[in-house]
């Protein structure tokens, strides 16, 4: 487990700019040390926002998009295409705009696609793909990411692992299939926490003064099945990315002092 480091900054627009300007150099990095890059993708606003920037940041010509393997975090689990999914969203912001390897954007399965409304058999099928991505040196069945991005939900879910749901417990599966979500649509399909913590970075994001609670409730370590956030970590770093608005409401010892 390593320890949340926090970076606030002063809005959310300017949290979103740093965060791309952030991904791009690791995504680069990461290229030059080891051939490839990867990178798990978050929905919901401070994601899409991070994207919008980084779709606009003249730097995205630094990266080769043709090796760069992206996944997801989690899928709300509709017809492809559907304006609410994750992925036509983040496709909208960034992804039709870049020269990516089509074979290297790992999607989650849409609900009229090969296993119908089948939430767990989507997972089961993702899962699969994650394994064989996975090298002998990965022990948990998926890549070890370089960077994982997560919003953090009003009530601390992250990906779709909400309080006190099955998908929040699961120790052994990488990929689950939500059903009775609190946040429209019930039905998904989420990475585990297990899988998120395979990772060698995972990155959190949370602005607006509506995630000031639950940014101080999972870094309060309450314990993961009640604020899913708190147990999301990197195996290298976990960095905590927010706008004053979502630190607000952080005891003062944890504020860092760079950022008050
Ligand atoms: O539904 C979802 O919500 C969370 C948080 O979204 P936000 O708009 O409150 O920041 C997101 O992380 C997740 O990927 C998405 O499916």
């Amino acid at each position: 487990m390593t320890t949340p480091q926090l970076v606030v900054h002063r809005d959310k627009d300017l949290m979103a700019l740093a965060a791309a300007a952030r991904l791009i150099t690791r995504i680069v990095d990461a290229q030059s040390a080891r051939g490839a890059a990867s990178v798990v993708l978050t929905g919901g606003r401070n994601g899409n926002a991070l994207l919008a920037a980084l779709a606009a940041s003249p730097a995205r010509e630094a990266v080769d998009w043709s090796r760069l393997d992206l996944w997801w975090g989690d899928e709300r689990f509709l017809p492809e295409g559907d304006p609410e999914r994750n992925a036509t969203q983040a496709r909208d912001e960034l992804l039709d705009a870049v020269p990516l390897d089509p074979a290297r954007v790992h999607y989650m399965p849409a609900s009229d696609g090969a296993d119908g409304d089948d939430a767990e058999a989507a997972a089961e099928r993702y899962a699969a793909e994650l394994a064989k991505a996975a090298g002998p040196e990965d022990h948990v069945g998926v890549p070890a990411f370089d960077v994982l991005l997560l919003g953090v939900g009003p009530d601390t879910h992250v990906a779709s692992l909400f309080p006190e749901l099955p998908g929040v417990r699961e120790t052994t599966r990488t990929v689950v299939g939500v059903r009775g979500a609190p946040k429209p649509p019930p039905v998904r399909v989420s990475l585990t926490l297990p899988a998120i913590r395979a990772a060698r970075e995972v990155w959190l994001l949370a602005a607006g003064e509506d995630k000031a609670e639950a940014v101080a409730l999972a870094l309060s370590s309450p314990g993961e099945i009640q604020a899913p956030a708190s147990g999301a970590y990197g195996q290298h770093r976990t960095l905590w990315l927010l706008d004053r608005a979502a630190a607000a409401k952080l005891p003062p010892e944890m504020y860092p002092p760079a950022s008050a």
